[in-house]
Order: C-alpha cells, then structure tokens, then sequence
C-alpha cells in the first residue's frame, strides 16, 4: 500500500517510520511518503492560512496550496495504481471533528486500497472548496477520531495509519493476534495475564491455569459481554446488556 500525507507539520508524522510501520516499509510492503503543504506555495512567507470569510476566530487554511499538494499526489499514486485493477477514485481521508467516525470496520475497508492519502489540515481548518474540488479526482471522506477536538489532523492520521497499516498482510508477525481483537467480534476485548500467577497477592484467575480451552474461551466471552455492558453499554443490543448489567467483577 502507498500512502500519501499532506501537512504543515511533517515531521509530527516521524513516528510513522518506527516499529511495526517502519520495517514494513524497509520490506516494502507499505510506502509513506510525507509532503509539507508550504513545498506547494511560492509566496516568500510560504503562506498557507488566511482570514475566515463570515468573520469568527483564528484562521483558514488556503486552497490554492492544497491543490497543487493533491496533485502531486495524485501523480505520485497514479503509478501505483492500475486502472484495469483499481477504477474507482482513490481515497482522500480528511480528519475532521465533523467528520463519520473511524472504526475498527473502517481500518478494515480502507486496508484493502491500493493507495490512501491523507490531508492534515490546521488553525480552524481547510476551505471548504478543497473538499469540493478535491471530490472529483478523490473520494472524500471526512473522518472524525472521537468527539474531542484535537488541534489538527495529524495526530488522528498517525492513529489511523497505525490502525490500517497493521491489518495489512505482512506487517504484523502473528497474523494470528488480529483475529482476536477489540471490536472484532463488536464487543470490547477481555483481559490478559501473563507469569506470575501470583502477584502481590493478587491471583491469575484460576479458569486460566486450567487447560480447560472450552471452559477458558467461555469465561473471555463472559468478561467481554460484562465489560462491554458497564464500559460500553450501546455496543451491545438490548438483550445482552440487560444481562450482563452487573458490573466487571461478578464472577
Ligand atoms: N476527531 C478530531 C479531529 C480533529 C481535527 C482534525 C483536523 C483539524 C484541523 C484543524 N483542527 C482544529 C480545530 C477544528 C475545529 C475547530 C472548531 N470549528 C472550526 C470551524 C468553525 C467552527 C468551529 C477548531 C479547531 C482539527 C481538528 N479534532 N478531533
């Protein structure tokens, strides 16, 4: 997969080059690139924000720049995607409090794209009419992280890239640890423990140590119906929440 970043901050994005992301991308199996969004002004301030129209607070990110970015990434992902394979748009993600909410199911649709771009805006945001523009080479796809606002895209594109760049074959080890994963199955994940099986006085549960596999994965479905219920209530349908109401601990 070949992602694209457009920021005014591209070395927030460094971290992207660590760890799991980082030797997948030493194996090639996923390509970032990160381009600064003052690379595509030509004024001798390299000035990509201005005054918002309707008056209000801070300021609004030019769009001017932003075009000419999106086409150089365009250009750049043309290469990587064949038209025969791949007739659809490529996806643009514009992380936005306003935007549909990212999920474990997204990070799955969007990990089967040959090509991601990714533009971070900042100040109060990015003209609206980049959007517009943008819509007719891209698929747009405001994305929102959560209902908090954060103070620009980039920290919501590195959980993102994150999120999709470990489902893509290859960059995780054990393919294995993905299947069993937090909202996977819609509910919350159950807990872990690892040696030793006595801790400050505190015990493994006994179930654990048994080798008993059927008794083992019933008790993990048992403890993510009861997390879900008192940490997440609205994942789960009406049925099981009344069910399993009654706190964590009841076991
Ligand atoms: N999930 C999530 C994503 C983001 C996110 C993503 C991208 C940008 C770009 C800029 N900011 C900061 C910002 C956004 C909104 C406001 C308020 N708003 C401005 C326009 C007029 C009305 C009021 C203030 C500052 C961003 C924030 N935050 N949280």
């Amino acid at each position: 997969m070949r992602i694209d970043v457009v920021s005014i901050f591209p070395e927030y994005l460094s971290p992207l080059r660590l760890s799991l992301l980082g030797r997948a991308q030493e194996d090639g199996i996923l390509e970032l690139e990160v381009h600064d969004l003052r690379d595509f002004t030509f004024d001798r301030h390299r000035t990509v924000d201005d005054t918002p129209y309707g008056g209000g607070a801070g300021m609004v990110m030019k769009p001017e720049p932003w075009s000419l970015a999106l086409d150089a990434v365009l250009a750049a992902q043309s290469a990587k995607r064949d038209p025969e394979l791949h007739a659809e748009l490529p996806t643009l993600i514009v992380p936005s409090p306003a935007g549909e909410l990212f999920t474990q199911s997204l990070a799955h649709e969007l990990a089967g794209e040959p090509t991601l771009a990714f533009a971070c805006g900042r100040y109060e945001g990015i003209d609206e009419r980049v959007l517009d523009w943008a819509s007719e080479r891209f698929r747009v796809r405001p994305v929102s992280l959560g209902d908090y606002v954060l103070n620009g895209g980039e920290v919501a594109v590195m959980a993102m890239v994150e999120a999709v760049g470990r489902l893509i074959p290859g960059v995780v080890g054990n393919p294995e640890s993905l299947v069993e994963e937090s909202h996977s199955d819609g509910l919350l994940e159950y807990p872990v423990y690892t040696k030793p099986s006595s801790w400050r006085g505190l015990d493994v549960p006994e179930v654990l140590l048994s080798g008993n596999h059927g008794r083992i994965a019933k008790w993990r479905r048992e403890q993510q119906l009861r997390r879900t219920a008192a940490r997440r209530p609205e994942l789960l349908d009406g049925a099981d929440a009344a069910q399993f109401s009654g706190g964590e601990r009841e076991i």
